[in-house]
């Protein structure tokens, strides 16, 4: 976080809910030019072993900083690929063997929530998170001996409070919210897409990313009203077991390509 994020305090509030089942990690981006460009503070620093990171009021040096406790903290030197290895690795593995799994990037606009989640191609340590789980799903599976897996993808948009699918014959129609008594909230007709390798998740990821709603990169109003929930579902087959992953992904049109862009 930078000043600029300490002029909204709400944004900083609700960090910390941490329980055996959740796990919250921190990442701290470098500044930007135009945050150079104003001769900016960089107002946080963290502790990697205490997991801990705290936050100086610019200007103010004799007061104290305030700090918070995470499950994990990186800071600008550190790599996508460290805080897969570190965080999302042992969620996707878990779903490879049958858990449900959730990684869920939240953060203010321009704080790096594409560039972790999607992440660039070069350098190849800071690819994104949702590269890094098609790969490793698919990884695991080929390592797999006496299962065979069913993997599905849908991609869907929630704008405005109205759901669309992204990867729909009508990615314009509004969707039903559901609820199911054993499986619990659904999308209704939400359409699937069988998956056989990373490449086809990408192209799949690729093609729902162009249908979503633009025009909201700039940090306006309508930034925060736009979110997209990727899933990949996991059939597995000889357990009879079923599983899914749920990436979000977050919201950007800067980025026009996701993979190599
Ligand atoms: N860890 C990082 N190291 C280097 N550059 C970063 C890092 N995190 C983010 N950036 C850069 O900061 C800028 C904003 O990041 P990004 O687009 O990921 O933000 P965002 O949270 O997805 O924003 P929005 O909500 O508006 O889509 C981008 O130019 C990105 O390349």
């Amino acid at each position: 976080y930078t000043s600029e994020h300490l002029k909204q305090p709400q944004k900083l509030d609700p960090w910390v809910m941490v329980s055996e089942a959740v796990k919250v990690v921190v990442r701290c981006r470098p500044l930007n030019d135009r945050e150079k460009a104003l001769g900016s503070d960089t107002v946080l620093s963290m502790d990697p072993h205490r997991c801990q990171c705290s936050i100086h009021r610019p200007g103010a040096a004799d007061e104290p900083p305030k700090h918070f406790t995470f499950d994990g903290t990186y800071f600008i030197d550190q790599t996508t690929e460290q805080m897969y290895n570190e965080t999302a690795y042992a969620l996707v593995e878990g779903v490879t063997e049958g858990y449900n799994g959730t990684i869920f990037a939240y953060g203010q606009t321009g704080s790096g929530k594409s560039f972790t989640m999607q992440g660039v191609s070069e350098p190849a340590a800071q690819r994104g998170v949702i590269p890094r789980a098609f790969e490793h799903v698919f990884e695991s599976i080929q390592c797999a001996e006496n299962t065979k897996f069913l993997v599905r993808a849908s991609y869907l948009e929630i704008y405005n409070e109205e759901i669309r699918d992204l990867l729909g014959n009508d990615t314009k129609q509004k969707m039903e919210l559901k609820e199911h008594p054993e499986h619990g909230v659904y999308v209704r007709d939400l359409s699937m897409h069988t998956v056989h390798n990373v490449g086809e998740c990408e192209r799949i990821i690729e093609q729902g990313w162009r249908n979503r709603a633009v025009g909201y990169t700039l940090m306006n109003k309508d930034s925060s009203r736009s979110h997209s929930i990727f899933t990949i579902h996991l059939e597995i087959c000889n357990t009879g077991e079923h599983a899914h992953t749920i990436i979000i992904i977050p919201h950007s049109e800067s980025r026009t390509n996701l993979f190599n862009g």
